[in-house]
């Protein structure tokens, strides 16, 4: 008898094209489908419950099955389902988010421009960057510098700004104007320098690419407060200041992509907090609505401000869905929950440390050659040699046993390569935090039973 998975699996099969998948592979295995989610868990349509260690895709805040979301869409789509932003119109939900997003960026940043996702609002800030220097007589001022392994979304212009060279070689990416140098990604690449000398050198390299180009030719720099999708590189501490103090001497915009970082995952509203950066631009997206409804932003500066506002005239950009009320209203009320259940305090005073406290427990497994995290985002090393950090054959062959054998265990689990990641939602509890690190235990024991049977 074919059962309900099995006929979805099918129709899936038949019909629909998944992101960042071998499809053809894919097909041959069959898809997981997940049905049902509360709190932090997850279950599928055969029934198997599993604990959510990416909160989704690094999005689900304020966890599954929160009531207050769902009467907010509701209630705002059964008075305004949608209208749009444009021609001098807009919404109260986007204007009351707007409000909101202003209140708890930091102190310089009050402006928000509204997009559908975190590429969206990649692609808006590379539009808005360059123009805000052609307005201002420098329009060859347009190069942007980001980082190799660095993940900024996977439409052109987000893509391109990533350094994925795999996503590159897809669509003939990146776009001109765009410059990539090497990340702070002290475990894989700093051989022996010191965290703290690796991060200034890497910090330099920003220095000589600007010189290289010419100042004049540079309009901004790029960078997550620590690298997501990349593996949760979290840069040595003497990187972001020498970023800083680099745009800064030579007038550059700085661009912090807190689509991941944003809205408490660090124990701060967002990873600029975190991390001591003062940006210009803040693309947002994913925590911003606990991925509920589809939503992001770019936040700017009153500096920048002031100038698209008095000098650049009508900004011909803009999206159908931009301040979608529905989506807004949602955002709104989710922001409200963060704000009422103190889940940015308790993320870095409650939570935050104790996951990275008993996340460090999973260093005295022979397969682990680093744990490392802040607030509630951990990564971990697979690795043959701890001393060394000699890597497993082939690459990424342990991180996906790992994240299969945590999925069986009842985790979801990220890996990429051999690096395995984690970002629950924020509304994680203790005992939920005792639940993922024994998984993650079991999970490490199975796979390496599985790498010493070969
Ligand atoms: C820093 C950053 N910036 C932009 C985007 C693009 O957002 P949208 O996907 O909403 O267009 C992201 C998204 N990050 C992302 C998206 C999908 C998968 C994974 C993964 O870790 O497997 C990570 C991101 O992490």
């Amino acid at each position: 008898m074919t059962t309900t998975t099995e006929k979805l699996q099918e129709l899936d099969r038949q019909h629909h094209f998944h992101p960042f998948t071998d499809q053809g592979d894919l097909n041959k295995k069959g898809t997981r489908i997940i049905s049902k989610a509360d709190g932090v868990y997850l279950w599928d349509t055969d029934g198997h419950k599993m604990l959510d260690g990416m909160a989704g895709l690094w999005c689900v805040a304020v966890g599954y099955g929160r009531d207050e979301l769902v009467e907010a869409a509701r209630q705002q789509m059964s008075e305004l389902p949608y209208y749009n932003s444009f021609f001098q119109c807009t919404t109260p939900p986007a204007i009351k988010l707007a409000e909101k997003l202003a209140e708890v960026a930091p102190d310089h940043v009050n402006n928000v421009f509204f997009t559908g996702s975190g590429s969206e609002s990649n692609d808006t800030v590379l539009r808005l960057v360059r123009h805000y220097w052609a307005v201002q007589g420098q329009p060859e001022k347009s190069v942007i510098i980001s980082r190799k392994n660095a993940y900024h979304g996977s439409t052109v212009a987000g893509a391109s700004l990533g350094g994925m060279g795999y996503m590159h070689k897809q669509g003939g990416l990146p776009i001109p104007g765009i410059e990539h140098i090497d990340q702070p990604y002290w475990f894989e690449e700093g051989g022996d320098l010191t965290p703290e000398e690796f991060g200034l050198q890497r910090a330099q390299l920003l220095e000589e690419k600007i010189l290289e180009l010419g100042v004049e030719k540079v309009a901004a720099f790029i960078g997550e407060p620590l690298q997501g999708a990349g593996g949760v590189i979290i840069p040595p501490s003497t990187y972001w200041p020498e970023i800083q103090r680099i745009c800064d001497k030579y007038g550059i915009l700085l661009i912090a992509d807190e689509v991941i970082c944003g809205f408490g995952r660090t124990g701060n509203w967002f990873g600029s907090d975190t991390f001591g950066i003062k940006p210009d631009f803040m693309p947002i997206a994913k925590g911003l609505s606990s991925g509920y409804l589809p939503i992001g932003g770019v936040m700017f500066s009153d500096r920048v401000a002031e100038v698209l506002k008095n000098e650049a005239g009508e900004i011909n950009h803009g999206y159908t869905y931009s301040g979608h009320p529905a989506a807004a209203a949602v955002a709104l009320k989710n922001l409200e929950i963060i704000q009422d259940e103190k889940l940015v305090e308790r993320v870095a005073e409650d939570t935050g440390p104790y996951l990275q406290d008993r996340w460090q427990e999973l260093l005295d497994h022979p397969l682990v050659g680093e744990t490392r995290g802040v607030g509630l985002v951990c990564a971990l090393e697979l690795v043959k040699d701890k001393t060394t950090r000699e890597r497993l054959a082939p690459d990424g062959k342990a991180g996906g046993l790992c994240r299969d054998f945590c999925t069986s265990n009842g985790l979801v689990m990220r890996a990429t390569g051999d690096i395995m990641l984690i970002s629950p939602p924020l509304t994680i509890t203790r005992d939920e935090i005792d639940e993922l690190i024994e998984k993650a235990k079991k999970s490490l024991d199975d796979t390496l039973k599985a790498i010493e049977a070969g």
